[in-house]
């Protein structure tokens, strides 16, 4: 889907200096960044969606999508990934396969972040209250990836940021595979240092009851684990035992991406976090800018001459050029101002010879399609199931 055109200002995005980010002038009041993240097939990307709906009237969301290896969102992004990096090229250049192309590909997004961060600043101020931001299907390779890390920091060091963790409630009723998504949570968390709401996804299918009494009763939970026989109960019981701290500094919220059921009350929860972050938060965050521009200041640009002489200086980090043009890579697209440029259509690509990493590509897709539809049929058919008792 192609993405909405780039609002426009009098500036060009290409006259940005990295002065003009003003880390000097400290965390705004807005946009609020708000991280979706959370297990591949667990909503995100309907959830983005419907969290837009909702917001749309009082907080006017600026939307960016992360996932460069989605085929179609289904919502207008204002920044799209995919208009940045071409993905497939990222794979076939660097011979990569499907996650590795994609944290190539968000590595190399990352190398725009000033960018990427001026875009947001200029969408708040002019009146874009919330910035959504989709992430990858693949959680750790946002949650554990170098650039998924500046990005959080980064957004965090400017911006109330919070992040929403979506669970699939319907796949959690497996102890151990809600287990797994609390470790995954509770890593998170504590890796990101920020306010934390976990979406309970897929309400409409199941109720959510069960995951906040695990949370809270230690005893259900036990009972839960024992109609489970497989050797990995023994870590899990341990592990609950030592998740309680966890718990009890979260905020949970049932919701269905689908129907759009507990939203409102979401929405409220959202606002909550926007206050903690102010509270608690922000002035992590504030100490952690006023040492990184402490740090800039130390570091003396005036290198030695002697040191010059023997080399040439590169710049390191941040870097505001593009990539030549002249290289023969098209691994990046627009990217000096990120404007969207539609992915070619299907019916071409067939009649170009693909090379093996293509087909692996064209395979990898035409796989997630059919999962996709298959599981889509069958939640529909359970959706229909439960109506009918
Ligand atoms: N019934 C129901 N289905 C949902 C809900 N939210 C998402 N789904 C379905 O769950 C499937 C996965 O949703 P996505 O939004 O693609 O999930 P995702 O986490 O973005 O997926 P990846 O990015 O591919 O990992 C789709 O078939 C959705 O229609 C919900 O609240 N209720």
């Amino acid at each position: 889907m192609a993405s909405a055109a780039p609002e426009g200002g009098a500036q060009s995005i290409d006259n940005i200096k990295l002065e003009s980010l003003s880390l000097s002038e400290g965390i705004r009041d807005a946009p609020v960044c708000i991280i979706v993240l959370g297990m591949a097939g667990s909503g995100k990307t309907t959830f983005t969606r419907s969290l837009i709906e909702h917001a749309q009237t009082q907080f006017n969301p600026y939307v960016v999508n992360l996932d460069p290896a989605c085929r179609e969102v289904p919502y207008a992004a204002h920044i799209d990934i995919r208009d940045t990096v071409n993905y497939k090229e990222v794979m076939k250049q660097y011979q990569l396969g499907p996650n590795g192309g994609i944290v190539t590909a968000l590595n190399m997004f990352t190398t725009k972040m000033p960018k990427f961060v001026e875009l947001i600043r200029r969408a708040g101020e002019r009146g874009h209250k919330w910035c959504i931001i989709d992430t990858p299907g693949q959680i750790e390779v946002f949650t554990w990836s170098a650039s998924g890390n500046i990005i959080t920091e980064g957004l965090a060091t400017m911006f109330p940021t919070i992040i929403v963790y979506v669970m699939d409630v319907v796949r959690s009723a497996c102890p151990t595979t809600f287990m797994s998504n609390m470790l995954y949570a509770c890593s998170i968390l504590y890796k990101t240092r920020l306010p934390f709401l976990v979406a309970l996804n897929k309400i409409d299918l199941k109720d959510c009851s069960f995951v906040q009494e695990w949370m809270t009763d230690f005893e259900a939970y036990q009972e839960a684990l024992e109609s489970e026989t497989s050797f990995v109960n023994n870590l899990t019981r341990t592990m609950s035992l030592t998740l309680d701290t966890f718990y009890e500094n979260l905020t949970t919220c049932g919701v269905s991406s689908t129907t759009g059921v507990g939203f409102s009350q979401l929405l409220k929860h959202l606002l909550d976090s926007v206050n903690e972050y102010e509270r608690d938060y922000k002035p992590v965050y504030e100490k952690m800018r006023l040492q990184r521009l402490a740090q800039e200041q130390e570091a003396a640009p005036a290198l030695d001459p002697k040191i010059q002489s023997e080399g040439v200086a590169l710049p390191l980090g941040l870097d505001l050029s593009d990539a030549p043009h002249n290289t023969g890579s098209n691994v990046f697209l627009v990217g000096a101002d990120m404007k969207p440029e539609p992915m070619e259509p299907d019916e071409q690509e067939s009649d170009v010879k693909r090379d093996t990493e293509d087909q692996n590509f064209h395979r990898f897709v035409q796989n997630h399609v059919t999962a996709t539809q298959t599981k889509h049929v069958k939640l529909q058919q359970e959706a229909e199931k439960a109506a009918q008792t």
